[in-house]
């Protein structure tokens, strides 16, 4: 069982301590250029993924692209706890965005 940490966890010591053979350590040393054509192709794999009915060739997709956004940000020394606080500082705004919407609709 991986979860996001855990696999984010492991891009950056493949980062850290490159192992041969491994396809995280491949797109480390091919470079930034590569790793945003990987997450371009995955994302345009999931959007036709999403068109279609099997749920197990989305959740395959997002997977894929999960992966390679984790890759994308070890490569540009964006850690998943800074996310995480944008996302928690959002969760505050988005409520009083929702506030003022639910004050003007009365
Ligand atoms: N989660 C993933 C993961 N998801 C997708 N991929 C790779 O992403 C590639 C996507 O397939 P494509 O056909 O688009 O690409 P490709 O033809 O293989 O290669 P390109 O030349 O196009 O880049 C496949 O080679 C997959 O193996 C992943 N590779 C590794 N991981 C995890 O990353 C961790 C470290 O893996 P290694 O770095 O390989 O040790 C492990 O926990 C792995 O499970």
């Amino acid at each position: 069982m991986q979860d996001l940490d855990e696999l984010y966890q492991l891009i950056l010591d493949r980062k850290a301590n490159p192992k041969e053979g491994s396809y995280t350590d491949y797109l480390f040393t091919k470079g930034l250029d590569k790793i945003l054509k990987k997450v371009g192709e995955e994302s345009t794999e999931v959007i036709v993924a999403a068109k279609n009915d099997s749920d197990d060739e989305f959740i395959y997709e997002v997977s894929d692209l999960a992966y390679h956004i984790l890759v994308l940000m070890v490569d540009r020394g964006i850690s998943v706890d800074q996310i995480k606080r944008e996302l928690a500082e959002r969760e505050g705004l988005m409520s009083k965005t929702k506030e003022r919407r639910d004050i003007q609709e009365l």
